[in-house]
């Protein structure tokens, strides 16, 4: 039957991505232009080389549906977990795209193709996820995970609006010296090692809809585009505003190779740490070798990405500062080889990778998890350069839940406190050196889920918003993640620690506090049942880590599989002039702060709150001192 099934399934792709098309064309679909959330859930465009990609992989989305329909659990689940056969694909699915790679090219590319030479698509921007283990989707394919019982997991809105009443009665309240800078610096990482895929159509949208401009109902145009969340007549914030429908975008799978096994997303940038999302996707200079600037020093990409901060823009816009100072420095040498360009770039990546390494993750995991990691490998070219899908949609949000109500903004010295809405709006209203002295200044928030991310995300009245917790957990289940003790279970082993059975909620104790415990036992029918993106509550942590001991366990995997799959990375890789080595050691965030911003005193701790300044005329000096360097990169 299986061809009979996969011509049915190529028939039913085919007629969705045309019905796709047309709803991008057709205003009915897409989030307007004066409502709140317009831009949140941006399509990117198929483009010409994605097409076949595109349709192969909803092609076998569909036929692994109909097979779930088909074949016993079992059976299924053992032909995707390969025990049947190895390797099995569709047949639509034969020839393949071979990319052929200079193994002498000093360079990297754009999107990351080449960096492995034995497998040249390894870490490629448009590369799958990858599934560490099998997901838990209640049908094996697709269908969202359910309570042991069969019956469904606790209703997402109400869930999240009540975990955040209880964290505001009882969470912890200890205070953090953590700053928003070193989140929003933390942001641009992830920017850099995953892409969003919502679901796509051959042209851009700013948005489809599930839900009526109103918010008080599904839309008539809900569409495969769109999955939209449910909000209860009596919900405490949106109850009163009639809002019973929040907008909600599924995400496109990738398996380009039609395999029958289970399907991670789609990543839309390469995994590596090459500041992919500042540089683009094809190279873009002016003819000197410089990025064309926008506001705070924003490149093209970085000023089609939404929804975003200012303050993510002028964390990047640091980066590609430096990238065009390079260029400048560069110029005024006696002589030069090499493209002046991929020469800034591969010293602009060098110090943003060092930032990483050396001075973010230290702080985040504390010395003895961060020397417990094994970050002080080689390159390893056997393994894939990928990151995890339970990373991304569960613990690797994590940092999600720092984010406060207000950010200081530090105009003339004097400081306002403004509320977070107001910075992802009207970008070129803010002076950039203000942005960024205030988020300097903004502790993160610890233990409690604020009303800004909750309810008011994204607002442009100060009202009704979204709400990006519930944005979280959709993702976690849409993407049919396993729960939180299962996932528990997997770092403990590779950890090498002892691993126990949760068979009771009392059993939780041991990573929630009490009263964390009743609130689950109140919500969920069995501590087996608990979401992965609650790994966020674990009370435990490394000593000195400043996140809890699963996600930063989580994390340091990503991170330690990045940096090992990388042939270019800075400590190893052999194209890098002794003159970028040396500025390499040198460039941190204090000198960018100095060379970038109007700044008068620059951090020299640039992660914490009141940490100690420098003047910023003397950091400038000495680096003039070190000018030399450029002309040996
Ligand atoms: C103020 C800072 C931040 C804001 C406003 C923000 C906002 C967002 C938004 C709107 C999404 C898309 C949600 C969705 O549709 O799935 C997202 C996704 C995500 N965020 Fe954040 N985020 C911030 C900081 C961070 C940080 C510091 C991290 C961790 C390093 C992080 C990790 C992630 C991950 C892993 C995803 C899923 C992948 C993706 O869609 O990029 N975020 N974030
Ligand atoms: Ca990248």
């Amino acid at each position: 039957m299986f061809s009979a099934y996969e011509k049915e399934a190529f028939i039913k792709a085919v007629a969705e991505l045309l019905s796709n098309d047309e709803r991008a064309q057709n205003s009915n679909y897409r989030i307007g232009e004066s409502e709140f959330d317009f831009g949140f859930f941006q399509t990117k465009a198929i483009l010409a080389g994605e097409d076949l990609d595109v349709r192969r992989t909803l092609t076998t989305d569909k036929f692994l549906k109909t097979l779930a329909k088909k074949l016993g659990k079992c059976e299924l689940r053992n032909l995707l977990d390969g025990k049947c056969h190895a390797n099995r694909t569709l047949s639509c699915c034969k020839g393949e795209q071979q990319i052929i790679c200079n193994p002498y090219d000093p360079y990297r590319s754009y999107d990351g193709s080449c960096n492995n030479l034995d497998h040249p698509n390894w870490g490629k921007r448009g590369s799958a996820l990858k599934h560490p283990f099998a997901p838990c989707y209640s049908d094996v394919v697709s269908k969202p995970a359910r309570s042991k019982s069969g019956a469904p997991l606790p209703q997402n809105r109400k869930l999240i609006v009540e975990l955040a009443e209880f964290l505001k009665q009882s969470g912890p309240k200890e205070s953090s010296s953590l700053n928003m800078f070193m989140v929003f610096f933390m942001e641009t990482v992830n920017s850099d090692m995953i892409g969003r895929a919502n679901k796509r159509a051959h042209c851009p949208t700013k948005g489809f809809r599930g839900c009526r401009a109103d918010g008080q109902d599904r839309s008539a145009f809900v569409s495969t585009l769109s999955n939209p969340l449910r909000v209860s007549p009596n919900d405490p914030y949106y109850g009163m505003f009639g809002v019973r429908c929040l907008n909600f975008s599924p995400q496109e799978k990738a398996n380009d190779r039609c395999e029958l096994k289970h399907v991670p997303e789609r990543n839309m940038e390469s995994s590596y740490l090459d500041l992919s999302s500042m540089y683009g996707e094809v190279p873009h200079y002016d003819a000197n070798g410089k990025l064309p600037l926008f506001h705070c020093g924003a490149t093209e990409p970085i000023t089609n990405s939404e929804p975003i901060a200012v303050h993510f823009i002028a964390v990047s816009g640091l980066f590609s500062k430096l990238h065009n100072y390079c260029v400048d420095r560069v110029g005024c040498c006696p002589q030069s080889k090499g493209s002046v360009a991929e020469r800034c770039r591969a010293l602009t990546i060098g110090v943003y990778q060092k930032i990483v390494y050396e001075q973010l993750l230290p702080l985040l995991f504390g010395e003895e998890l961060y020397n417990l990691a094994g970050f002080n490998c080689e390159y390893n070219p056997y393994e894939e350069c990928a990151v995890s899908q339970v990373y991304k949609n569960g613990p690797g949000r994590f940092p999600h839940v720092w984010i406060p109500d207000q950010l200081a903004y530090k105009y003339q010295g004097k400081t306002q406190w403004r509320p977070l809405n107001e910075y992802f709006h009207n970008h070129e209203s803010f002076d950039c050196t203000s942005t960024l002295a205030g988020a300097l200044e903004t502790p993160i928030e610890t233990g409690r889920l604020v009303d800004a991310i909750v309810h008011k995300f994204y607002t442009t009245d100060g009202q009704r918003g979204t709400c990006m917790p519930c944005i979280d957990l959709a993702r976690n289940r849409d993407s049919g993640l396993c729960p939180l003790v299962t996932y528990k279970h997997f770092i403990e082993q590779i950890a090498g620690e002892e691993s126990k059975c949760y068979n009771t909620f009392e059993d939780l104790k041991d990573m929630f506090s009490p009263e964390l415990v009743n609130f689950m036992a109140q919500h969920y029918e069995h501590p087996g049942d608990i979401d992965v993106l609650f790994s966020g509550l674990d009370r435990r942590a490394y000593p000195g880590a400043n996140m809890p001991k699963l996600v930063s366990q989580s994390a340091c995997l990503e991170f330690k599989r990045l940096k090992c799959t990388d042939r270019f990375f800075y400590t190893w890789n052999p194209n890098l002039g002794e003159g970028a080595k040396h500025l390499i050691e040198i460039l941190d965030f204090t000198a960018l702060y100095a060379l970038f911003t109007e700044m008068d005193e620059v951090p020299l701790e640039p992660f914490l709150v009141d940490g100690p300044k420098v003047p910023a005329s003397e950091v400038r000096k000495y680096l003039e001192s070190v000018d030399y360097l450029y002309c040996q990169i």
